[in-house]
């Protein structure tokens, strides 16, 4: 058997990782160290690097598929890296965004092609997809509106793009998860952050019975 692959996705701002700061320290107690926590793009110190030079501001001239490389290629690590070894050792690994992000970014808001985005990361992940996906679904203006009022602080590149950038990123990711609802489960991000990790744990405890008993 492998362990869990879990992924958490949606727009910018929409409360993924304070959700999940939540969720690990309820779930720590309970999991131990079958829990593995980790993010895209970074991870790994290769990733992290790569997430640096991606998401610096001041690297305006940076084309379009060179970013969606870059993600790939931060992915590619991240797995070999982390992702896979924890799977063989049977863990649950709880990942902020994966291949989906790529997709809804690259491919949708930067109009590379969502098709063209999924095929060149089949070469990254060599088809390795999340057993479940978390969905935060938010309207694109709340998400902005969260970034700009509290965390003015670590606002990087994607997030300073246009209104209808973000827009066709949601837009992409009502799509993914329409086209897969058995992987991906939708929730309400824009619910208070208690109600959000109860449902989001709700759904983590539902599908992964044999972590809990
Ligand atoms: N349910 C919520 N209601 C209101 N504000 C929230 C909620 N969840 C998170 N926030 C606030 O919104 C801001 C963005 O949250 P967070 O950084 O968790 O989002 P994110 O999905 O990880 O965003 P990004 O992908 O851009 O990093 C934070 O200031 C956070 O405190
Ligand atoms: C994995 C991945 C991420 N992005 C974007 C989404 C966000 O704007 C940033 C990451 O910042 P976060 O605070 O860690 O959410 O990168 C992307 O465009 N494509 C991807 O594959």
């Amino acid at each position: 058997m492998r362990g869990k692959f879990i992924s958490f996705e949606g727009p910018d701002g929409a409360g993924k990782t304070t959700a999940l700061n939540t969720i690990v320290a309820d779930l720590q107690p309970v999991l131990a160290d079958k829990l593995v926590v980790t993010r895209e793009p970074g991870g790994n110190r290769i990733s992290e690097a790569i997430r640096d030079i991606i998401l610096d501001r001041q690297n305006t001239e940076m084309d379009d598929r060179t970013e969606a490389l870059l993600y790939a290629a931060a992915r590619r690590q991240h797995i070999v890296e982390t992702i896979q070894p924890a799977l063989a050792q049977e863990k649950m690994v709880l990942c902020d965004r994966y291949v989906d992000s790529s997709v809804a970014y690259q491919g949708a808001g930067r109009k590379i092609g969502t098709q063209e985005v999924y095929q060149m990361n089949l070469f990254a992940t060599a088809g390795l997809l999340p057993d479940l996906t978390i969905y935060f679904d938010i309207p694109s203006e709340i998400g902005l509106q969260r970034i700009m009022t509290h965390r003015t602080d670590e606002i990087n590149r994607l997030d300073v793009e246009q209104l209808s950038f973000h827009k066709r990123v949601r837009s992409s990711y009502l799509e993914i998860a329409r086209k897969a609802p058995q992987r991906v489960k939708t929730i309400d991000a824009t619910k208070s952050r208690a109600q959000v990790v109860k449902d989001v744990e709700a759904i983590i405890v539902a599908q992964n019975g044999e972590f809990f008993k």
